[in-house]
């Protein structure tokens, strides 16, 4: 069981042979993708079994999207020679539905000519033994083995005879190495330790909306894009077509994770901030307090959905419509009846004012029908056209453009009276309210609360396309209004929301899991926790953890997976800047990441200390030559580093009205060591670690 010495063992000089022989056919199933691509000939059959191989079904597509997935595949199948192409084994008994079969499992499946496994997909079923088996539930392995590599050999390996009992679980040497490995750049899959409770979230069916509630570095951001990445594998005609989005809570967040996707061969996965993901105005502009409360609130929407239908008039004339010398009379009762109707009909603003205008068509065809006349539907279409109607359409059933709407209700004090009454107290209405009418869209400065209730009008004229899944990550920081824009595009599919809310350090989003749920449109997701701490060592945690009663969030602590004695520091210092840029300049002597995480005041301070003292350093943008980042605290959430360096925590918690919140986060980012200098004393929760 314990891991091996290789120079001498057979099993390891048996695996690189296996290894060889995998990537030897890799290469040629490159080469066939490649030349597949040059000659047409029978490319279209050999292809879709190509496809048939790797993901286990064909169905009919267009030779355009097969076109595609020819050069998709050809880059997928590339070999950068230092990813090992299996990280593990499992060995099938008798009383299997393999019986005597041993798969090894590794990031894609590659075959020989004659379709045999050398290696089998980490996402195909065979591989959930893989993940899920143990000595108490073996799933018919009898035994498994995992891989070392150094340098991109093969060079050690773990095995557990599930048959004999043996499991190692958490205790895997292999597990820690991964966890540990120093952080260079930005961040890498799991797929070769990715533990069962972790396995059983990303295998959960698409149908199944998730909400994962974890603490600080128990996996959620890996699981959400390794569920990503596995639904995209089991369901490709689904999501190939419909889409798989993420969001994260940062542009800084989404360029550490953009990698993770492509390297388990998945390149085509939007990912957006909220921001990005909507953006119908240029944002300009920002929000008191105590309009931004408000504006966020889900209220709101009801009271867009009021000021829009009241756009809508009652017809008082008859409409009269010409065509030559004939003349068709609709009368004021029946085009009510008719506005009526399509207000109760489930269809959004312009498209019921479209269907006002056909509908007023067919009226003036049936006048014509009992005239003894046949007219056709380009008739219809014409009479839809014709001024008369055009001129009720737009009194009854008005044009709206979602900025404007927007626009009127916040400089419009009465309609905001009219669509609030009830929904909004008088004191909410004038926190939103414009001062001032602006008098050209260009005055307009919209702020980023705005934009999403553009973004809700918009999609009250016009139903937003949805995603097959959506992946949102931080959904803690989520106000109500951006997960109902969110909700907008999983509507159809399904969602993974990922977040803790002990690290919430939005003021406006809702503190529960079933409000943001519900607010998000999927009020049935199951909430599901993870507590096992892979990223922050116990004695780091400690420290974090005392944080916990104090933000009355309400969630399980984690219970981290490793000891590291000495990984915690806590200096006081007479001044704060000088002494992160020493602990900074000592920190560079190792290897890996090195995260200076400071109140975004004190940024520009701490910046020039680490300038003055020679430090090489780059702010706020992971660099892979430069170890060292100077992180604003309002900017690492999500993030992590071997060694992070916190300077003055008071100063992290006063910035903000969820200070302490921001500090659990700010204390929870680091793997291998973390140090804390303060020159005020630091905060309550926190003093009985003193000095240490
Ligand atoms: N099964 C695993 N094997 C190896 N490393 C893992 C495993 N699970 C998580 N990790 C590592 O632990 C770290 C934390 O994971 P991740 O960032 O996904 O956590 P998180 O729950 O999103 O954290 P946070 O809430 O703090 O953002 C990452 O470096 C990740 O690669």
């Amino acid at each position: 069981m314990p891991e091996t010495d290789f120079a001498e063992d057979q099993t390891l000089r048996a695996e690189r042979d296996h290894m060889v022989a995998a990537r030897a056919e890799l290469t040629r199933m490159r080469d066939e993708a490649r030349s597949l691509q040059t000659h047409d000939g029978e490319w279209y059959e050999r292809l879709a079994d190509i496809r048939a191989q790797a993901a286990g079904a064909t169905t009919f597509v267009s030779d355009e999207v097969l076109a595609s997935e020819l050069a998709n595949r050809t880059i997928s199948l590339a070999d950068d020679g230092k990813t090992p192409l299996f990280f593990g084994r499992i060995d099938h008994g008798d009383d299997s539905p393999y019986p005597g079969e041993s798969f090894h499992i590794g990031r894609r499946h590659i075959a020989n000519p004659a379709g045999d496994p050398l290696v089998i997909d980490w996402r195909a079923p065979v591989s959930e033994a893989f993940y899920r088996a143990t000595a108490a539930e073996p799933r018919g392995v009898i035994r498994r083995r995992r891989f070392g590599f150094h340098s991109g050999q093969l060079s050690s390996y773990e095995q557990e005879r599930l048959d004999e009992g043996e499991n190692l679980g958490l205790a895997s040497k292999i597990l820690t190495a991964e966890i540990e490995k120093p952080r260079v750049g930005p961040m890498r899959d799991i797929v070769a330790t990715i533990q069962p409770d972790q396995d059983a979230l990303v295998r959960a069916d698409l149908d199944d909306s998730l909400c994962i509630q974890g603490a600080p570095g128990t996996g959620k951001t890996a699981v959400g894009l390794h569920r990503a990445a596995y639904l995209l594998y089991s369901h490709p005609d689904r999501l190939k077509r419909s889409g798989v989005l993420v969001i994260g809570p940062n542009q800084a967040f989404l360029s550490y994770i953009a990698q993770v996707l492509p390297a388990l061969g998945e390149g085509g996965v939007k990912q957006a901030t909220v921001s990005q993901l909507i953006a119908p105005v240029q944002v300009r502009g920002t929000d008191s307090a105590q309009a931004e409360a408000v504006k966020t609130d889900a209220r709101m929407a009801e009271v867009i959905r009021r000021a829009l239908y009241g756009r809508i008039g009652k017809p008082t004339e008859p409409l009269v419509i010409a065509d030559g010398s004939l003349r068709y009379r609709i009368g004021p009762a029946r085009l009510m009846r008719l506005v009526d109707d399509l207000r109760r009909d489930d269809l959004r603003y312009a498209t019921a004012r479209e269907r006002l205008r056909t509908r007023l068509g067919y009226l003036a065809r049936a006048q014509a029908e009992a005239r003894g006349d046949s007219p056709t539907e380009a008739w219809v279409a014409r009479i839809s056209r014709t001024k008369s109607v055009k001129e009720l359409t737009d009194a009854v059933w008005p044009a709206v453009d979602a900025a404007g709407l927007i626009a009127e209700l916040l400089s419009d004090r009465e309609l905001l009276a009219r669509s609030a009454d009830g929904l909004l107290s008088e004191a909410e209405q004038d926190a939103i309210s414009w001062p001032t009418a602006p008098r050209t869209k260009r005055q307009i400065r919209w702020s980023n609360a705005d934009a999403v209730l553009i973004d809700e009008a918009t999609d009250l004229l016009e139903r937003s396309g949805s995603y097959g899944h959506v992946v949102i990550d931080e959904a803690q920081d989520l106000t109500a209004m951006q997960a109902r824009a969110i909700g907008r595009r999983a509507r159809q599919g399904s969602v993974t929301v990922l977040g803790d809310l002990a690290q919430s350090t939005t003021v406006t989003a809702p503190k529960t899991w079933p409000a943001l749920l519900e607010a998000l449109g999927k009020p049935t997701a199951r909430v599901l926790p993870l507590t096992t701490g892979y990223r922050v060592p116990a004695e780091i945690l400690a420290l974090a953890n005392a944080l916990l009663p104090a933000l009355d969030a309400g969630v399980e602590p984690a219970v981290s997976v490793r000891q590291a004695p000495h990984s915690l520091v806590i200096q006081s210092v007479p001044e704060v800047a000088a002494a992160v840029a020493t602990a900074g300049a000592e920190a560079l002597e190792q290897p890996g990441s090195i995260g200076v995480v400071v109140a975004d005041a004190s940024v520009p301070a701490v910046t020039k200390a680490l300038t003055a003292a020679g430090v090489s350093h780059s702010v706020n943008s992971a660099e892979e030559d430069v170890p060292l980042t100077v992180v604003p605290a309002t900017l690492a959430k999500g993030l992590e580093f071997d060694h992070v360096i916190v300077g003055e925590p008071a100063a992290i918690v006063a910035a903000e009205q969820r200070g302490l919140h921001r500090l659990y986060v700010v204390l929870t980012r680091a793997v291998s060591k973390l140090t804390v200098l303060h020159a005020e004393p630091l905060p309550a929760e926190l003093a009985a670690f003193g000095e240490s």
